[in-house]
């Protein structure tokens, strides 16, 4: 039977995720979505096959898996505006950050199987990284529907605790940090008068084949750089101006702000 897989909520990342599975021809699921306001629903998710529904617990009730993609603090909300039995033998994706499995299972009855994870807006080209908490009521079964399913997203990763909580950061927050670096090197490029588009597509085409190639020959990022770098050349004078100005401390401290609070 085909999978009726529904969103609770369908903002950016909904939207996101909706495009992803979009890419897959002759998917083993049918997708829905509720949200506040059905007309900009509507208009969102039409385009994307997502059928729109008009109430949260609507889309409960039609759906096997429900994915709860609304904002952290308005999880609370929307799970007390549904019976809590329809949530019986269904299976709930959190991927609200910061709501935690326990928080969940007792809001939810015993039979709901539970996931929380951390997508990233990349799953919109199918490149995007799907951070899992091990902790989990997913069976096995449904775990291996879930992988089935959603990697046609990008990849599954599963990890608990300290791990999680970086590895969920990084690469939940690190497309903004990516995208200011691409407008910073694009920037570089228009001050000496290249064309600004060029740039862009330059400045990403750069990074994309750097991890390309890190990802592929699994070689350390500073022998990768090393490469670049021949001695008294003019690469060692870029690094040094980006050590002076404390890049790498820069990323660190960006990691801190978040999860230091
Ligand atoms: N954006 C990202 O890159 C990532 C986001 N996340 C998580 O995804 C979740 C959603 O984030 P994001 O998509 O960015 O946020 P958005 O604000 O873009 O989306 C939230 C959506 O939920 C809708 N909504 C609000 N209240 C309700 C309700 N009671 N019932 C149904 N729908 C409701 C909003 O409608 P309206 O706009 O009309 O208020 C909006 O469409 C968050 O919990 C976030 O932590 C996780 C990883 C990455
Ligand atoms: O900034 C946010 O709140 C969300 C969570 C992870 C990425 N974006």
């Amino acid at each position: 039977m085909t999978l009726q897989l529904g969103f609770i909520g369908f903002g950016q990342m909904a939207q996101a995720m909706a495009k992803g599975f979009n890419q897959k021809e002759h998917p083993p699921f049918t997708l829905h979505a509720s949200s506040i306001d059905f007309d900009a629903l509507t208009a969102h998710a039409t385009p994307l096959n997502v059928q729109p529904i008009s109430s949260n617990q609507q889309l409960v009730d039609q759906c096997d898996w429900i994915i709860l993609a609304v904002k952290p603090d308005q999880v609370e909300g929307v799970l007390n505006d549904i019976d809590v039995a329809s949530f019986e033998n269904k299976g709930v994706i959190s991927i609200a950050s910061g709501i935690t499995l326990d928080q969940l299972k007792q809001r939810l009855p015993k039979s709901t199987s539970i996931l929380t994870m951390i997508p990233n807006t990349p799953v919109c080209v199918g490149e995007g990284i799907l951070m899992c908490q091990e902790d989990t009521t997913f069976t096995q079964e449904d775990l291996t529907q879930f992988k089935d399913v959603f990697s046609h997203l990008g990849t599954i990763h599963f990890a608990n605790g300290d791990a999680f909580k970086s590895l969920a950061t990084l690469s939940g927050c690190g497309p903004a940090f990516v995208a200011m670096v691409i407008e910073a090197m694009a920037d570089g490029m228009v001050k000496y008068g290249a064309p600004r588009d060029l740039a862009y597509q330059i400045a990403s085409q750069t990074i994309k084949g750097t991890a390309q190639m890190q990802l592929d020959t699994n070689t350390h990022p500073g022998v990768l750089k090393d490469q670049v770098t021949s001695p008294g050349g003019t690469t060692i004078k870029g690094v040094a101006a980006l050590e002076e100005k404390g890049m790498r401390h820069a990323f660190i401290s960006a990691m801190d702000g978040i999860l230091d609070h």
